[in-house]
C-alpha cells in the first residue's frame, strides 16, 4: 500500500511564481495543438507523426513558493530546458498563463521583459557563459554595467558575491585560467550580483567532474541558505534532485510525472516510471519516520525514546535497534506514532530492486510550509 501523505499546495496568492496550462509546442501551426483535444490528448510520438509538432512542455501547472528550491527533473529530452527558458519567455510558449508577483508576463512587453530579466531573474548555465577577454571581476560586475550601475557600485557588489562564493583572491584572473569548478562559481557570483529575485539554474553542475559537482553542490545548499534566494534548478539526476530540492517536478515527454518532496517520490511513487526513477535511491537517507511510523499495538509499552518526525531514517536506526521499546515519533507532544525493529529494517535491509513503498503513517506533515 502507498503511504497517503498530502501536502497542500502553495494557493496562487502566496506563490512567487504561477504557472497554468503551460505548453510549447516547436513545429508547424503549433498553436493549435493545445487548444484542439484531439491533438493536445495525443502522446509526443503520436502528435508528431500526425502534425509533425514537438509538444516539449505539456500542459503544466505549478507554484513555486518565495525562498523554495524547486528543481526540475526528468531524462534527456523530457522538456527541462524549454520549461525553464518559458520562465521568463527566452522562449516563447504557446499557451498558458505565466504570473510572477502578481505580474502577467505573457502580457509583459519587450521592454519590461527585459527589464525583469535583468533585475528580478537571473541565469546560470551549464556551459558558464563567462565573456573570455573580461577578468573575474568583470564578468561578475557585467550584469550591473548593463543596468547601467556606477564603477564604483558595481565593484563594491561584485566584491561581496566573490566573497560570498569563495573566489577571493581570483578577482584578477581570466576564466581560461580558473579550473571547471571555479568558472562554475563565476556563474554563481554573476548571478547573484544582480540580486534576484528568482535564480535559475540549466543543469549547472553537468559538465563537471564528480567530486567537483558535490562541492558545487554543497556550495547551492549553502547560498540558499545564506541568501534565500527562490531557486528553481533543472538537473537530470536524481542525487542531486534530493540533495537540493524543496520539491522536485518529475517530467517526461514534456509532461509532469510527479510532484512532490523527495521522501514522497521515494515514499509514494505516482506509478512504476516513477518507482523505476527511484528505485537505486537509499531509501533511509530519503525517507524519514512520519513514512514509518505505525499506530501502537494494544498493551505495547509508550516509554520508549522519543524522536521527530522528520528524523531520517538512517539516523534513528541505531536508537531504535537498540532500544527495547518502541521508539515514540512525537509531533510538538503529540504522539504520531510508534517505530520498533521491524519498520526500520523493512527500510534499512530492503533490496534495491524491490518493489518497495512506505506505508501509510498516521503522521501528519503538520510541519511543512504550506504549499
Ligand atoms: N527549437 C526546437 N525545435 C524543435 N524541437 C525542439 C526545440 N527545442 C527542443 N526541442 C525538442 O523538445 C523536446 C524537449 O527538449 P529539451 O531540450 O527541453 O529537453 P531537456 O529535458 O532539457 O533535455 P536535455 O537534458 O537533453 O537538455 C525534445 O524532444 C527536443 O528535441
Amino acid at each position: 500500500m502507498t503511504a497517503q501523505l498530502e501536502y497542500p499546495e502553495i494557493d496562487d496568492d502566496n506563490a512567487l511564481l504561477s504557472i497554468q496550462g503551460l505548453w510549447k509546442v516547436f513545429g508547424p501551426k503549433a498553436q493549435r495543438v493545445p487548444r484542439r483535444p484531439e491533438l493536445a490528448s495525443l502522446d509526443r510520438a503520436a502528435l508528431a507523426a500526425k502534425t509533425g509538432c514537438t509538444a516539449a512542455v505539456r500542459d503544466l501547472s505549478f507554484n513555486v513558493a518565495p525562498g523554495e528550491v524547486f528543481v526540475v527533473m526528468g531524462l534527456s529530452g523530457s522538456g527541462k530546458s524549454t520549461l525553464v527558458r518559458c520562465l521568463t519567455r527566452l522562449i516563447e510558449p504557446t499557451a498558458g498563463s505565466l504570473i510572477f508577483e502578481g505580474e502577467d508576463l505573457r502580457a509583459a512587453d519587450e521592454k519590461r521583459l527585459r527589464a525583469l530579466r535583468r533585475s528580478k531573474f537571473s541565469m546560470v548555465f551549464q556551459h558558464f557563459g563567462l565573456l573570455p577577454h573580461r577578468k573575474v571581476i568583470d564578468n561578475v560586475s557585467y550584469g550591473l554595467e548593463v543596468r547601467g550601475e556606477s564603477k564604483p557600485d558595481r565593484r563594491r557588489r561584485a566584491q561581496e558575491v566573490i566573497d560570498l562564493v569563495g573566489l577571493a583572491g581570483n578577482e584578477h584572473k581570466y576564466p581560461e585560467q580558473l579550473s571547471g569548478g571555479m568558472q562554475q562559481r563565476v556563474g554563481l557570483a554573476r548571478a547573484l550580483a544582480n540580486d534576484p529575485d528568482v535564480l535559475l539554474f540549466d543543469e549547472p553542475f553537468s559538465a563537471l567532474d564528480p567530486l567537483i559537482r558535490r562541492e558545487m553542490q554543497n556550495e547551492v545548499v549553502r547560498l540558499h541558505r545564506e541568501v534565500g534566494k527562490t531557486m528553481v534548478f533543472v538537473t537530470h539526476d536524481l542525487s542531486e534532485a534530493l540533495k537540493l530540492g524543496d520539491r522536485i517536478l518529475l517530467m517526461r515527454d514534456g509532461a509532469a510525472i510527479q510532484l512532490g518532496t523527495g521522501d514522497e517520490l521515494v515514499g509514494a511513487p505516482a506509478d512504476d516510471y516513477v518507482r523505476d526513477f527511484v528505485r537505486d535511491v537509499p531509501r533511509a537517507d530519503v525517507l524519514t519516520l512520519r513514512w514509518i511510523a505505525r499506530s501502537p499495538r494494544d498493551g505495547e509499552p509508550l516509554d520508549g525514546p522519543e524522536l521527530g518526525p522528520d528524523t531520517l531514517v538512517r539516523e534513528a536506526t541505531r536508537l531504535v535497534l537498540a532500544s527495547d521499546r518502541p521508539v515514540k515519533v512525537v509531533d510538538g507532544g503529540q504522539l504520531l506514532g510508534v517505530i520498533g525493529d521491524e519498520e526500520i529494517l523493512a527500510v534499512v535491509a530492503d533490496p534495491a530492486d524491490s518493489h518497495w513503498t512506505a506505508r501509510p503513517s498516521d503522521a501528519q506533515p503538520s510541519d511543512r510550509p504550506a504549499f
